[in-house]
């Protein structure tokens, strides 16, 4: 693991304020402009929505590939994840490097994943729902990913990844030393989650 301690990270760990009354509470999940405030100036044009039956579902680690790789901003609706982002991007002094955050239906709390980053979740419950946006379609030609529990990125897993649940197609995906990644570092060091 080769995170540093960087405060202009590229992934980023956000909590948007829920405004509670006797109803119950009300949030702005996703707005341009206070991403704009951030720095955080990706447009994202798809919503997607999983559900997985089972605790230690694993759900990675994924990319898409240039053109059409994907920016993700990604939250719990229903129960919890640990949420994963592995830099994947050639020449970063980080590459191989993960950050990790515990993202909840009952915090709110959301993960941008930037492009040039693989991610990937456990859930930490059953019947978990995870909604994201992505900043391009889905391009299935484009698909690529590492394996979950590969060796040089060394993810410490929770207890739940003692017996996870995969697809099929994602006990195939490479190891990170088989993988050729598309990606190029931009100069900003993978580092710790400061919440923004
Ligand atoms: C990603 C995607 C999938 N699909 C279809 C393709 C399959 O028939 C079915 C399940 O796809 P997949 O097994 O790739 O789903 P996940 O394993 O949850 O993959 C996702 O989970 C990890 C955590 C990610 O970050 C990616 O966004 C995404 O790869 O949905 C679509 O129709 N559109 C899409 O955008």
């Amino acid at each position: 693991m080769g995170t540093l301690n960087d405060p202009t990270s590229p992934v980023r760990l956000l909590q948007p304020p829920r405004f509670g009354d006797d109803r119950g509470w009300f949030s702005e999940t996703y707005s341009e402009r206070h991403h704009a405030e951030i720095g955080i100036a990706t447009r994202f044009v798809q919503d997607n929505q999983s559900f997985s039956a089972a605790s230690g579902t694993v759900r990675g680690l994924h990319f898409q590939r240039p053109p059409h790789a994907q920016a993700k901003l990604v939250r719990c609706l229903r129960g919890s994840i640990m949420d994963y982002a592995v830099d994947l991007r050639c020449g970063s002094p980080t590459y191989g490097g993960y950050v990790s955050a515990k993202l909840t239906a009952g915090g709110g709390e959301q993960l941008y994943v930037p492009v040039g980053f693989g991610h990937g979740f456990i859930t930490l419950e059953p019947d978990v729902e995870v909604a994201y946006k992505v900043s391009d379609f889905y391009a299935p030609e484009c698909e690529g990913g590492v394996i979950w529990n590969d060796p040089t990125i060394a993810i410490d897993w929770p207890l739940e990844a003692l017996s996870p649940a995969l697809s099929q197609k994602d006990l195939l995906l490479p190891k990170l030393t088989d993988l050729t990644s598309p990606f190029m570092y931009d100069g900003h060091l993978l580092g710790p989650l400061l919440p923004a």
